[in-house]
């Protein structure tokens, strides 16, 4: 299954190949969300306009203090003190403007990424399980992950940057054309070298940004597959093939990381360079220029701070090109995701039928139904099935026969590509999600327990629905008395997926989640194959009780869990090939009653045969 998902690489090199038009897309769709945070960025511009002017005007203070005072002899002690108090003064304010500004941004910045994540969080949530077969759960962790944490350092940083440095370099420019024009034409010489370097650069950057993000996605990926999969690679004693294949993703992604380190060097040490270059010239020139008496010392003074300020902010901004360049390929990722239309979607609402589930007969008609999970590559074609209220059915046949995919389709994991699946003869589809899941109870092979206490997960955390309630539910499906032997009962806590419990145990409490709930119709997709025959037997009992007034469809290997079945049909190919009772079926003598001698030669299901 895993082999035919894109993962998250696969989606970055589409991206990267991807036209500037679909980075421009994201990144304004992203940028919608500081839109509420107007004010506030307002705010942060007038602190950094306010902060850098400060900075700024302290070496101004110094020329005036030498060339108008200083170089001539024209000063006194009181003057100094009043200098050093308006150069402290200066420093003050623009430390408290810088630090008002980083505060808003902080909080501006983390605001909007917690409002991506939880967009992103609830609209993953409402995605079909098409979706799903088509991302891996590895890269959708680093989405919400990793992608929003990018994000966030682009508001956080970049933005501060682009704001705070971008203003300083006007302000730098501004300052040096009024100290002295020549001079500062000079120091922008060196601005076009600067443009061709971050151009040169900008490229190799990139690659080796998406490169490295590239393998730690497939890494994540591997380790999050591994680890749900961790007792299959120890039963099997895979444990050195797969530390070998580890080993090797992670030497990828070191890799990556030492080059896209070393590019990061030689780039921000190229800057260093010119920045040291332009220092030199100015001192050249300016002390030249002293000499001969056309500039005053004051003036040079100011220039060579102003220049090291100069090179100080272009080199954040360059820095921060590289965030950026990360940042666009991660909003390109998540607006992939949000603007990805869930292909099951909900009736609009005009054309929604209330169904109210307490109301509901459970009458369940598959109208000609069509499906293939490849539209050109059909499963099922023009199937039909009648289900009547309180129909207790069992589908049985050889693996791949269609079976799951019949009742992933009346849940509408997926939809039909022709024909329709009707409840009490409204069309699923015209039946808003939620209600649908209300009327449809499911319980799989591997109940999925969330960690939490169990009462949390007989009651899928909602608190409307009292303790008493969910107590009454396990007790009705016989779980009581071994949810009461656990130490802490029914406020034990479960670990991840319930792994401290039996498969019988957690299957018992998915039931008292499936009695609370109350479906009208009930399906059971092998829920008994991975139990012994104790287990089994009190799980049996528990789907008698439960079933007893739902339409229940009961999908086994095991035919002894679906011969007492009202109706039991028989799956070949996707298509129904033969329907009756257990007896008729027998008698009919043929696919179900090979099965049936199968099972008995292999020793199962010795209940058929003693019945
Ligand atoms: N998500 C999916 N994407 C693509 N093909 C799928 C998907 N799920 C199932 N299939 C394919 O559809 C066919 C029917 O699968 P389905 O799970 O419905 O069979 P089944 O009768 O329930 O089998 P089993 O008894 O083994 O559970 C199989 O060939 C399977 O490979």
């Amino acid at each position: 299954m895993s082999d035919h998902k894109p993962d998250a690489d696969a989606t970055t090199t589409t991206t990267s190949t991807e036209p500037d038009q679909s980075k421009r897309t994201s990144f304004k769709a992203m940028m919608a969300y500081a839109k509420p945070h107007k004010l506030t960025f307002l705010g942060i511009f007038l602190c950094s306009l306010l902060g850098i002017s400060a900075e700024l005007l302290q070496p101004y203070l110094v020329k005036i203090a030498i060339d108008d005072h200083l170089a001539i002899g024209q000063t006194s002690v009181a003057f100094l003190v009043q200098l050093a108090a308006i150069y402290l003064g200066l420093a003050v304010i623009s430390f408290v403007f810088t630090y008002v500004q980083n505060n808003l941004l902080q909080h501006v910045g983390q605001n909007i990424v917690s409002r991506i994540r939880k967009d992103l969080f609830r609209h993953i949530s409402k995605m079909s399980m098409s979706f799903f077969d088509r991302f891996h759960i590895g890269s959708l962790v680093t989405n919400v992950s990793s992608d929003t944490e990018t994000i966030s350092s682009f508001f956080t940083q970049v933005l501060l940057s682009l704001i705070r440095d971008g203003m300083m370099l006007v302000l730098i420019i501004f300052f040096m054309f009024q100290l002295d024009p020549v001079l500062a034409g000079y120091s922008l010489l060196v601005l076009p070298i600067i443009a061709i370097v971050a151009v040169l650069f900008r490229s190799r950057l990139r690659k080796a940004y998406q490169n490295a993000r590239t393998r730690l996605s497939r890494l994540i990926a591997f380790t999050a597959e591994n680890l749900s999969g961790m007792f299959l690679i120890q039963a099997f004693h895979q444990e050195e093939e797969q530390k070998k294949r580890f080993s090797e993703k992670n030497q990828d992604h070191l890799q990556a990381n030492i080059t896209q380190a070393r590019s990061n060097v030689i780039f921000n040490r190229t800057f260093d360079i010119l920045g040291n270059a332009a220092l030199v010239m100015m001192v050249w020139l300016g002390g030249r220029a002293v000499l001969g008496e056309s500039l005053q010392v004051g003036v040079l003074y100011a220039f060579i701070s102003y220049i090291r300020q100069f090179f100080q902010p272009i080199n954040q901004i360059t820095m921060q090109w590289n965030t950026f360049q990360s940042t666009t390929v991660s909003m390109d990722r998540i607006w992939k995701i949000l603007s990805t239309r869930p292909e099951v979607a909900d009736p609009k609402p005009q054309d929604a039928n209330k169904l109210e589930p307490q109301f509901v007969m459970g009458q369940v008609d598959f109208n000609d139904v069509s499906f293939g999970y490849h539209p050109d590559r059909a499963l099922i074609e023009h199937l039909n099935l009648h289900l009547y209220p309180g129909e207790m059915v069992g589908i049985v046949g050889t693996t791949g026969a269609g079976k799951s995919t019949l009742i992933s389709l009346l849940n509408r994991f997926y939809d039909v590509q022709a024909g329709r699946i009707e409840i009490d003869g409204t069309d699923i589809r015209q039946i808003p999600q939620a209600n649908l899941h209300r009327i449809v109870g499911l319980i799989q092979q591997e109940p999925f327990l969330f960690s939490g206490t169990i009462i949390d997960n007989v009651r899928m955390f909602r608190e409307d629905i009292s303790r008493e309630k969910a107590i009454e539910a396990c007790r009705f499906v016989g779980a009581a008395a071994m949810i009461e032997r656990l130490p802490e009962g029914y406020d034990t806590r479960l670990s991840e997926r319930g792994s401290g419990l039996s498969a019988g145990q957690r299957q018992l409490i998915s039931f008292a989640r499936i009695v609370v709930f109350e479906p009208r119709v009930l399906i059971l997709d092998e829920a008994t194959a991975n139990l012994d025959s104790h287990t089994e037997q009190l799980v049996q009992q528990a789907l008698e009780t439960v079933s007893q007034g739902r339409t229940t469809i009961v999908i086994a290997h095991r035919l002894s869990t679906v011969m007492h079945a009202d109706r039991i049909l028989v799956m070949e190919n996707g298509e129904i090939v033969e329907e009756g009772s257990h007896q008729n079926l027998i008698a009919a003598k043929g696919v179900y009653a090979d099965l049936y001698k199968h099972a008995r030669e292999a020793g199962e299901d010795h209940t058929a045969v003693s019945g």
